[in-house]
C-alpha cells in the first residue's frame, strides 16, 4: 500500500520545550489511524506538528513522498492536509453554507456531499456560525476541511465535550467518511474503544514518544496494553 502521510523521527515542541521526541509513523491510503494516550502526552502536538504549527526539532513529514517539513501551515493545506482543530476553526459571523463555499475547491467533496454526510448542516444553512450548537460547530469543522478535498484528515478529538447523541451521530458519519469513502485520516480521541472500532491502525503515545502500534483489532484485544497506556480497565470501559 502507498504512504499518504510519513512522520519520520518527529521532533518538536514550543520555546525551549520538547514536547514530542522521535515521534514515527505511517498512515497508507485509505487508512484510518487512531492516536491516543493520556492527558498531555503530545497527540495535539503531533497533529499541530504535522500542520506545521509548532517550533520543529528535527525530523520529516512527507505527504505522498514529498517532503512538506519547510512549508507553512497554509502551504500544508493546500498541499492536502485537511485540519480540524480541537477548537473548529469556523467563521462565526458567516452562515453554514458560507463557511463552507468559502473553502471549497473542486473534487469528491462538493457541498452537495457534505450536505449528504450531514444533514443537519443542510438544515440549518442559513444560521451563523455562532448559533450552531457545539455538535453542529463540529460537523461544519469536518465539512470545511473535507470540501477542501485534502488527501488525509487530521481529526483533534472530533467528540469533546458533546453529549452522548451526538456523540453517536459524528461517529457514525467519521465512520462513513473513512470506511465507504476510503479517506485516510489520523483521529485523536479519548473513548479508545469507541474509536478503535472505526480505525484500521492505532498508535499510543506516552510522554512524547510512541509506546505502541499496530492494528485496532490488535489493540482492541491487548488488555494489557490499554491498562498501561490508556488506563482503560473492566472498572472504567471508556466507550
Ligand atoms: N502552546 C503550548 N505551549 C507550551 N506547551 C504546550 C503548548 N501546548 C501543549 N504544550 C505542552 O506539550 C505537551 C503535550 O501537549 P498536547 O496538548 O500535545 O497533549 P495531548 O496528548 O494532546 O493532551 P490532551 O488530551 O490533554 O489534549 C504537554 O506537556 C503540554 O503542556
Amino acid at each position: 500500500m502507498s504512504e499518504v502521510l510519513t512522520v519520520e523521527n518527529l521532533s518538536a515542541g514550543y520555546g525551549r520545550a520538547i514536547a514530542l521526541n522521535g515521534v514515527s509513523l505511517k498512515v497508507a491510503q485509505g487508512e484510518a489511524m487512531a492516536l491516543l494516550g493520556r492527558n498531555g502526552v503530545g497527540k495535539t502536538t503531533t497533529l499541530n506538528s504535522v500542520m506545521g504549527l509548532t517550533r520543529h526539532m528535527g525530523g520529516r513529514v512527507l505527504l505522498e513522498g514529498r517532503d512538506v517539513t519547510r512549508l507553512t501551515p497554509e502551504a500544508r493545506a493546500w498541499a492536502g492536509i485537511g485540519w480540524v482543530p480541537q477548537e473548529r476553526g469556523i467563521f462565526r459571523s458567516l452562515t453554514v453554507e458560507e463557511n463552507i463555499t468559502c473553502v471549497a475547491t473542486p473534487g469528491r467533496w462538493t457541498l452537495d456531499a457534505v450536505y449528504g454526510m450531514f444533514p443537519r448542516l443542510r438544515e440549518r444553512r442559513g444560521n451563523f456560525g455562532n448559533q450552531l450548537s457545539g455538535g453542529e460547530q463540529q460537523m461544519l469543522s469536518i465539512a470545511r476541511a473535507l470540501v477542501l478535498n485534502p488527501k488525509i484528515l487530521l481529526l483533534d478529538e472530533p467528540t469533546e465535550g458533546l453529549a452522548p447523541i451526538i456523540v453517536e451521530e459524528l461517529l457514525g458519519a467519521i465512520r462513513r467518511i473513512v470506511r465507504d469513502e476510503g479517506m485516510a485520516a489520523i483521529i485523536v480521541e479519548q473513548h479508545a474503544r469507541k474509536i478503535l472500532k472505526i480505525t484500521d491502525t492505532a498508535v499510543i503515545l506516552d510522554r512524547g514518544t510512541v509506546v505502541w502500534s499496530g492494528t485496532s483489532p490488535a489493540l482492541m484485544a491487548d488488555a494489557e496494553a490499554l491498562a498501561t497506556h490508556l488506563g482503560v480497565g473492566h472498572h472504567r470501559v471508556a466507550g
